[in-house]
């Protein structure tokens, strides 16, 4: 499309191959490529122009030039990109754009409020209590692997809170659910990046495309089954007054009173989405606090402190303390500055619309990198630091309002942000009440990587624990 070609010839960008555009710069290893991407919106000036073969992106790096994209309705559709995500997640809020989204963003919206969510305190507390149990036999021994524990906690906890399940993958029974949804992850990464596997006739022919159909057929066989015993059980509208009411009971009440809400696969498709949206989020942000806080000693004192004052070291957190957390919700919005889980979200324009001064053509794909916004040296004090007093309230003032945005922002914004607080600073406090974290090394030194969200590059969370009282 001319003026597509002719948008991208006025911006910066590196240079450009025919057929392959800039993709050729994903000619590395997999995990090498995260790197490559940041530094190479770093190096140029936003907007940028980057050619994945022949589809271009255009990509923002700057807070002050994306409210557009946040809040505009322009920019409300999700980018062609996600659709490798919607096998799994078909029209689900992450992956669903137009009107159907729409509707179903404002029906399901109200069960994330925290009045609700906070029905769901007792169940992650209980499942947090079991994996500090479980980590007493980590104490004093070598550094080990702190996600691979907390994603098992998480993961039982969002089936409790989400299905009513109680999968006990803690207690050791780690399904082929579990690998198949990870693997999903995996699936949807390669595809994204890789311009020669988005082409359908050869993908086809691939053993990722066998895998996919693997993964596909497990996950959304795992949740049929749960809607089947759920519709089995499910008391109908009257009984409001039922203390703890499951996401997906709720999905059925609003079906009951709203009866083209979604058929079954799509519940099944908004159930896959908030089931990976909340579980590895979560998971991914509580792994990366304790690393960083075995290697930043001095901040883990002060969170520590605060624990001490808010809670003590040996009652439950309650409900009443989640707001009285002040730094340690510093630390938790340090950790998803310094890696945002969504390091980059794309849209795609609906209508031929003014951005920045450019003129933005109908169907063009804008890239949002929160990555590197998140590590603007104009905007941040210490960008590449742990630095948790960039939050104080006169550093958040000076800042413009969308340099920090791990959340997204506007119409199409994350409705999981209070269930995520809620149940990372559970975690936390839990698993500091109890150890002294230790890690080696310091930030620098663990380099990145993203396979759907960000990691460290050699994927573990090394720490190690001591008893704190
Ligand atoms: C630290 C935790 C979390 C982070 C950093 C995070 C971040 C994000 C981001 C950046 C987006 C926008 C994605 C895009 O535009 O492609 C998003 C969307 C979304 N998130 Fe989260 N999220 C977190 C936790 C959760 C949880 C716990 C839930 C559910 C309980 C959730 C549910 C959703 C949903 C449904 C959307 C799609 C919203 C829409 O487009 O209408 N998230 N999240």
């Amino acid at each position: 499309k001319k003026s597509t070609s002719d948008l991208a010839d006025k911006l910066p960008g590196p240079k450009t191959y025919p057929i392959f555009g800039n993709a050729l710069m994903f000619w590395c290893k997999d995990e090498d490529i995260f790197q490559k991407i940041t530094d190479c919106i770093e190096k140029y000036a936003s907007p940028m122009r980057f050619w994945n073969g022949t589809k271009l992106y255009i990509i923002f790096s700057k807070a002050n030039q994306v409210e557009k994209i946040f809040a505009s309705t322009a920019f409300s559709t999700k980018d062609d990109i996600y659709k490798f995500i919607k096998y799994y997640n078909g029209e689900g809020l992450i992956s669903g754009s137009g009107p159907k989204w729409k509707k179903d963003r404002r029906l399901m919206s109200p069960l994330f409020l925290k009045r609700n969510i906070l029905q769901y305190f007792p169940v992650i507390l209980k499942h947090t209590k079991i994996l500090v149990n479980i980590l007493e036999e980590k104490i004093n021994l070598p550094t080990f692997d702190i996600e691979f524990y907390i994603c098992k906690a998480g993961t039982d906890f969002v089936n409790e809170s989400l299905l009513g399940l109680k999968s006990n993958n803690q207690g050791g029974k780690n399904d082929e659910f579990l690998i198949q949804i990870r693997r999903a992850y995996e699936l949807i990464h390669k595809r994204i990046i890789k311009p020669w596997l988005q082409i359908d006739s050869l993908y086809g022919y691939s053993y990722s495309y066998l895998k996919q159909k693997e993964a596909q057929d497990v996950i959304h066989g795992f949740f049929y089954k749960v809607l089947i015993e759920t519709k089995k059980s499910h008391r109908h509208l009257g009984q409001k007054d039922i203390s703890f009411r499951t996401i997906l009971e709720q999905l059925l009440d609003i079906r009951d009173e709203i009866a083209d809400f979604a058929t079954d696969e799509e519940i099944i498709h908004h159930l896959v989405t908030l089931y990976s949206a909340s579980e590895h989020t979560v998971t991914n942000t509580c792994s990366f606090t304790l690393v960083l806080l075995g290697m930043y000693p001095d901040y883990q004192q002060k969170v520590a402190e605060e624990i001490r004052n808010v809670v003590g070291f040996t009652d439950d957190i309650q409900e009443q303390h989640l707001d009285k957390l002040d730094y340690l919700e510093m630390v938790i919005k340090e950790v998803l500055r310094l890696f945002p889980i969504v390091p980059f979200i794309v849209r795609q324009a609906n209508q031929e619309t003014e951005l920045d001064k450019l003129s933005i053509p109908n169907v063009s794909s804008v890239m949002v990198s929160i990555y590197n916004i998140h590590r603007d040296p104009s905007q941040w004090e210490k960008p590449n630091n742990f630095y948790p007093e960039h939050f104080l309230p006169q550093a958040i003032k000076n800042r413009h309002p969308y340099a920090y945005v791990p959340f997204s922002a506007g119409l199409r914004g994350c409705i999981g942000k209070p269930f995520a607080y809620m149940a990372i600073k559970i975690l936390l406090v839990s698993v500091l009440q109890k150890y002294i974290i230790e890690a080696d090394g310091n930030l620098q030194e663990r380099k990145l990587t993203a396979d759907f969200s960000v990691k460290f590059k050699d994927k573990i969370f090394p720490l190690r624990i001591k008893n704190r009282v």
